[in-house]
C-alpha cells in the first residue's frame, strides 16, 4: 500500500507525493544533482550528509541496489526527491529494489512530485532547507521542521561522518568477470584523512600502488608523520570546510614538511584555508556529472562530476597557490596547485562513481608527486 509523503522548504512551499522508502520525518539542505546514473552511489557519498537529495533525471531506481556500488559503510544522504521509481528493478547485479533498499536504512523518501518545478525553485531562490515527511503527515509540522534546521554554514560534519579509528585499505576495483576487488602490488605509504571518504577514491589509490592506512578526520599531524608517509590525501566531506580548524593545522603541518598532499572537495577546500584563502557558500552549488571545467595548464576542457556547495574564494588565494582548473559553468575555482610544495587539489570529483573519468589523472599526478619526493 502506498504511503503519502510531502517535501515541505524553508520557504513555505509544500509538494505532495508518495513514501518510497522510511516513515518519519528527516531535515536538511534540499539540493539538486543532474546526474543520470549513480543514484546508490550519491545516497552513501558522506558528502551529503544533512542534505536532501532530488536527482532530476526522473526515472530512479531502474538498476535497483547492489552492497558492491555503497561508497561508504551506510546512506548518508538526508533523503531522497525523485520524479518516477519503476515498479521493478532490472539488473543482474540488483540485490533490492531502491524502496526496500531506502527502507532498511530508514531513509525518507519521496517520489510523484515535479522535481523540474522544484528544481528550478531550488535553482533561482538557491538551495533551501526542507523537510521530508512520510507516513503521518502533518504539512505545518514539516515547514516549521524545515525553518528550524540552521543551514550548513558554519556546521563541522567532517569529524561527524568520519571514522573512530584507523583502517588500512587495500582494495583495487572490482572486476566484474571474477565478481571480485583486485589488488595491486603496494609501492607508497600513503595516509588518507577520513572526511567523509569515498570508497572509489581509495580504490583508485590502491589500484596505483598506494597501500593506504585511512585516519579519523582529526587525527593530529604528528601522529600521521610518525607513519613516515609517502604522501597525504585528503578525502571529500559534507559540511562546511571553514570551521574544520584540526584539520587545516595539520595540513599546514604537510604543506611546510613538503610532504606531497593531494586532496579532493573538501579536502581542496581545506588546502585553501590552510594557505590563507577563504572559502564561500555557493547560491546553489554544484551536483551533477556533466560540469565541464577548463585544466589551465593544457587549456583542455573535462567533463566532471561535482557534488559541493561551498567554493574556494579565488580573489582570496595568496601568491604560492597557483589556480589550475576552473569552471566553465561559472567560472569558480575547480583546482589549486602550491608553486613551494608538492600539494595540489581538486574542488570536482577525479574519482567520479558515478560520473565520467576524464580527471582520474589526477591521481597519477599525486603518483608521480611521491615518485619525486624520494
Ligand atoms: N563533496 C564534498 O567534499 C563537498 C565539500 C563541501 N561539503 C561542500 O559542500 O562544498
Amino acid at each position: 500500500m502506498t504511503q503519502p509523503a510531502i517535501l515541505a522548504l524553508e520557504d513555505g512551499t509544500v509538494f505532495e507525493g508518495v513514501s518510497v522508502g522510511a516513515p518519519g520525518l528527516s531535515v536538511g539542505e534540499v539540493v539538486f544533482n543532474t546526474a543520470m546514473t549513480g543514484y546508490q552511489e550519491i545516497l552513501t557519498d558522506p558528502s551529503y550528509a544533512r542534505q536532501i537529495v532530488t536527482l532530476t533525471y526522473p526515472h530512479i531506481g531502474n538498476t535497483g541496489c547492489t552492497g558492491q556500488d555503497d561508497e561508504a559503510a551506510q546512506a548518508w544522504a538526508a533523503g531522497l526527491i525523485v520524479r518516477d521509481v519503476p515498479r521493478r528493478p532490472s539488473s543482474w547485479r540488483s540485490q533490492v529494489s531502491l524502496p526496500e533498499w531506502l527502507l532498511a536504512r530508514g531513509i525518507v523518501a519521496i517520489a510523484d512530485i515535479d522535481t523540474r518545478k522544484l528544481t528550478r525553485l531550488l535553482r533561482d531562490r538557491g538551495a533551501q532547507n526542507g523537510a521530508l515527511m512520510a507516513g503521518e503527515i502533518d504539512a505545518e509540522k514539516a515547514v516549521e521542521a524545515a525553518r528550524k534546521f540552521p543551514g550548513l554554514k558554519g556546521m563541522d560534519l567532517a569529524k561527524e561522518v568520519s571514522v573512530r579509528a584507523a583502517y588500512p585499505w587495500r582494495d583495487g576495483q572490482l572486476d566484474l568477470d571474477s565478481n571480485r576487488f583486485a589488488r595491486a602490488e603496494a609501492k607508497y605509504k600513503v595516509v588518507a584523512y577520513d572526511f567523509g571518504v569515498k570508497r572509489n577514491i581509495l580504490r583508485m589509490l590502491a589500484e596505483r600502488g598506494c597501500d593506504v592506512t585511512v585516519v579519523p578526520a582529526q587525527t593530529s599531524a604528528a601522529d600521521v608523520l610518525a607513519l613516515k608517509p609517502d604522501g597525504v590525501f585528503l578525502s571529500n566531506g559534507p559540511g562546511d570546510p571553514e570551521p574544520c580548524d584540526y584539520a587545516i593545522a595539520a595540513i599546514r603541518e604537510f604543506v611546510s614538511r613538503k610532504i606531497p598532499t593531494y586532496g579532493i572537495c573538501l579536502g581542496h577546500q581545506l588546502l585553501g584555508l590552510a594557505v590563507g584563502a577563504k572559502t564561500l557558500k555557493m547560491k546553489f552549488g554544484h551536483h551533477g556529472a556533466n560540469h565541464p571545467v577548463i585544466d589551465l595548464d593544457t587549456g583542455r576542457v573535462m567533463i566532471t562530476s561535482q557534488n559541493h556547495g561551498f567554493a574556494v574564494d579565488e580573489s582570496t588565494l595568496p601568491a604560492n597557490a597557483r589556480v589550475t582548473h576552473r569552471s566553465l559553468f561559472d567560472g569558480s575555482n575547480q583546482g589549486i596547485a602550491l608553486t613551494d610544495a608538492p600539494a595540489f587539489s581538486f574542488q570536482g570529483h577525479p574519482e567520479a562513481s558515478p560520473g565520467p573519468h576524464d580527471v582520474a589523472p589526477l591521481f597519477d599526478r599525486f603518483i608521480q608527486a611521491m615518485d619525486s619526493g624520494r
